[in-house]
């Protein structure tokens, strides 16, 4: 059986608005629309408004992601991705997108699918100061330590291999 969803109030801001769905029951995120007509130009970026505003309960946060389907066929990306959405915040929920093709110009209607609202339980945390934190197998080892990279314009990645392709070998 699946767990009871959580309750979360809605306002519409522009009355047409189709209210957010999940297109299938398992789906993690509901689309989200724009309201307004928009062309974006190779490298532009706007700020599109969705129409809705949302009171999530204390303790919850929404995450606005991208769909995969723009991303891979028109190259439209979100600057912030993902976009967080405070449990607090009563505004309309806005989504920044960029278009990241070259060369191609790309157009959204009105009420068109731009991203996808995952809403989440998040922890709040304490901050405890310290002079030294606690030993771990990782330590300080970051950004691309462990090697696997591709390379970009002849700069080697970190684990030495020069392409994609020798990377893949080298795994
Ligand atoms: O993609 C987004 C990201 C944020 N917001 C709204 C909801 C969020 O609660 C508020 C603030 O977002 P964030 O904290 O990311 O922005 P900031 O630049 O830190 O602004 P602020 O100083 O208002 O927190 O803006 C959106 O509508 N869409
Ligand atoms: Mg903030």
């Amino acid at each position: 059986m699946s767990p009871q969803p959580v309750e979360v109030l809605i306002r519409r801001v522009d009355p047409e608005v189709p209210l957010p769905g999940y297109a299938h029951p398992g789906d993690a995120g509901a689309d989200l629309v724009t309201t307004q007509a928009a062309e974006l130009a190779p490298g532009e970026r706007t700020v599109l408004p969705t129409g809705v505003s949302i009171a999530l309960p204390e303790g919850y946060a929404a995450f606005v992601h991208p769909r995969s389907g723009l991303a891979a066929r028109c190259g439209i990306a979100m600057v912030n991705a993902p976009g967080t959405i405070d449990a607090g915040y009563r505004g309309e929920i806005k989504v920044i997108v960029v278009n990241l093709d070259p060369r191609e110009s790309v157009r959204f209607e009105r009420f068109d699918r731009i991203a996808q609202l995952v809403v989440q339980q998040v922890e709040k945390v304490r901050f405890h100061e310290v002079a030294e934190l606690p030993g771990s197998a990782r330590a300080e080892g970051g950004f691309g330590s462990t090697g696997g990279h591709a390379a970009v314009d002849g700069i080697k990645g970190g684990n030495g291999y020069a392409s994609v392709g020798s990377d893949r070998e080298g795994r």
